[in-house]
């Protein structure tokens, strides 16, 4: 519909978002996009939640996220829409990730003739892994109650791949630990192969599993003379990316977009009133936040036709909700476990570090805790990965410490953290001496566990949404703890706001002529 000079489009609505970490961000940028005016609360005093980007003294260090994945083409079009692919950073070297045998790194096989030559399984484990269609027990897959991650893959794979594979691989994408997670909630597309084809192997083919996450990637769409594809069909270079400035650019590109003006910082959303009486309409939701500056907090009051919330299950338990008058109670959230985790930032001097290992990181299994006494989960090779992360003659490492296995280890002292990396390091790497600088950062709540038995968790969310119609849930408690899946569950809840301000599903809420603006 053609607008006469000066006239502005038509605002289709004002919605809420409550948290500005990933996304939060993403629900915010395509509400507006689609034409919706957004404020955007958060309780801290800058944007983009865990991803935290820090540059200093030549290095540049994450304190949360230090890489994501493209895995959905919702993200590919936003990034598009952003011109975010000329800030999009690839490690220098991808594949090469080692783990921890025998108090030695060993190169994670990337390949089938790796496999086969690796020492960090046994022959027979590697026997079991081929025989696995033929081999893997059937206990537990004609039921449908939950289990844990190790008791799944020790079914198809034995104990020495969970051991010394999926355990370091759990620790090193959640924090957890093989048996304290859900299979059906932390991987469940492994689930499902089981459910259709009993044998992993055999329904990984079947399914066409590893192309699938290849296929879900559109072509690049823009021309490009020198490539070598023609322009259009060149595919998305896959495998984890961070961005020219750390992870940070990307909240920072998202709020560019959204408008600065729309963010509400230093403001702890407290309270949240509906009052619709049967009857979801315009403006029916308050927003109570808290504005601290310095030693004064201020309440302040804002009505909206809807709210995406993305705070913890966690901190909404602790909100007051008042329904048509009346308080909600919350209790019926119920408490989620979060692990815990020290990130512990070390720069060194390059002759510091005798036996530097090309590639992307160490993991450490709990059976090398326990038979040789490491206590770190892992170490990223940040300056290898990303070489502009580091003054040419310095090498930057981010160590983890903490997670399910060393819950208690995680909030120890910075010296005593970093005394514990010092020790690792030296025996991995072979660090020597003192580090040129060092940052700590503790999260005491850095990952949901999706533990056996999340579906409690799931179905209070979904209760929330249903008995508060204008209220949807988005953000890492749901859908996967990853960068990308919170991008997705951002701009998911986004949609979901556009359909409930056009009134489907039923209730005719507004009429708009024209909903969604394409976003460019
Ligand atoms: C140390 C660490 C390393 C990680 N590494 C990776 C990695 O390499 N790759 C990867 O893909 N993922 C990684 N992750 C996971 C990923 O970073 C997170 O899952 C994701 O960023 C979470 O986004 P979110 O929007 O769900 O939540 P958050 O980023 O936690 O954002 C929620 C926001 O809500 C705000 N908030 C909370 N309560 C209120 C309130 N009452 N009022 C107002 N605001 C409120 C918070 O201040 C916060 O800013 C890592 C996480 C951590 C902690
Ligand atoms: C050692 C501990 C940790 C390391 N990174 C994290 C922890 C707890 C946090 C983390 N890292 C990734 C994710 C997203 C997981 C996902 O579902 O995509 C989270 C929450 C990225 C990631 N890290 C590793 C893998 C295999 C992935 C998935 C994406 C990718 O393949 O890049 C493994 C890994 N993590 C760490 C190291 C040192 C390492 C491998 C050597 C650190």
């Amino acid at each position: 519909m053609a607008m006469a000079e000066g006239e502005t489009a038509p605002v289709l609505g004002s919605v809420a978002v409550v948290g500005a970490g990933a996304s939060g961000l993403a629900a915010a940028y395509r509400l507006r996009a689609a034409g919706v005016s957004v404020t955007v609360y958060e309780a801290e005093n800058s944007i983009g939640g865990k991803l935290k980007s820090v540059s200093e003294n030549g290095f540049i260090w994450e304190k949360g996220p230090n890489t994501m994945t493209e895995n959905d083409p919702s993200i590919s079009r936003m990034f598009d829409d952003l011109h975010l692919r000329d800030k999009q950073q690839f490690p220098v070297e991808q594949k090469k990730r080692y783990i921890v045998r025998n108090a030695s790194p060993t190169m994670l096989p990337s390949n089938p003739l790796g496999f086969i030559t690796t020492g960090l399984f046994s022959a027979q484990a590697k026997l079991k892994l081929l025989t696995e269609p033929f081999s893997w027990k059937r206990t537990k897959a004609e039921s449908n109650e939950d289990e844990s991650v190790g008791a799944f893959m020790e079914r198809h794979f034995g104990d020495e791949i969970v051991d010394y594979a999926v355990d370091p691989f759990v620790a090193g994408t959640s924090g957890s630990d093989p048996s304290s997670i859900s299979i059906r909630h932390s991987f469940p597309e492994l689930w499902s192969l089981e459910k259709n084809y009993g044998s992993l192997f055999v329904g990984a083919i079947k399914s066409g599993f590893s192309k699938k996450k290849k296929q879900k990637l559109r072509p690049v769409e823009f021309e490009d003379e020198d490539s070598d594809f023609p322009a259009r069909t060149r595919p998305r270079r896959g495998g984890s990316f961070s961005f020219v400035g750390g992870m940070q650019t990307l909240a920072n590109e998202l709020v560019s977009r959204i408008g600065k003006e729309k963010f509400k910082l230093n403001t702890f959303v407290t309270g949240l009133a509906c009052n619709q009486q049967g009857n979801p309409s315009r403006q029916s939701w308050t927003v109570t936040g808290l504005e601290t500056s310095g030693k004064r907090s201020k309440r302040s009051d804002k009505t909206f036709d809807a709210v995406i919330m993305t705070a913890p299950v966690d901190d909404v338990r602790a909100m007051k909700v008042v329904k048509d008058g009346k308080p909600y109670a919350l209790d019926y959230l119920p408490t989620v476990i979060y692990e815990p985790m020290s990130v512990l930032i070390t720069m060194f001097n390059k002759d510091s570090v005798k036996r530097a290992l090309p590639g992307f990181g160490v993991l450490v299994p709990s059976k090398e805790q326990q038979a040789n006494g490491f206590q770190t989960l892992g170490t990223l090779f940040s300056s290898f990965m990303f070489p502009d992360r580091a003054p040419e003659d310095q090498l930057l490492f981010t160590t983890f410490i903490g997670g399910s296995r060393n819950t208690l280890l995680a909030s120890r002292s910075k010296e005593e953290l970093l005394d514990i990396t010092l020790k690792d390091l030296s025996r991995l790497i072979g660090v020597e001496g003192q580090p040129t600088a060092i940052r700590h950062v503790y999260w005491e709540k850095a990952f949901p566990r999706y533990s056996i038995g999340y579906d409690n968790v799931l179905h209070s969310i979904q209760k929330l949404e249903s008995d508060l119609p204008g209220l949807f849930y988005a953000g890492n408690h749901r859908g996967g703890l990853a960068v990308g899946k919170t991008i997705v569950s951002g701009l998911d809840a986004a949609e979901q706001v556009l359909q409930y301000l056009q009134g489907s599903g039923g209730k005719k809420v507004f009429t708009m002529a024209s909903l969604e603006q394409p976003v460019s």
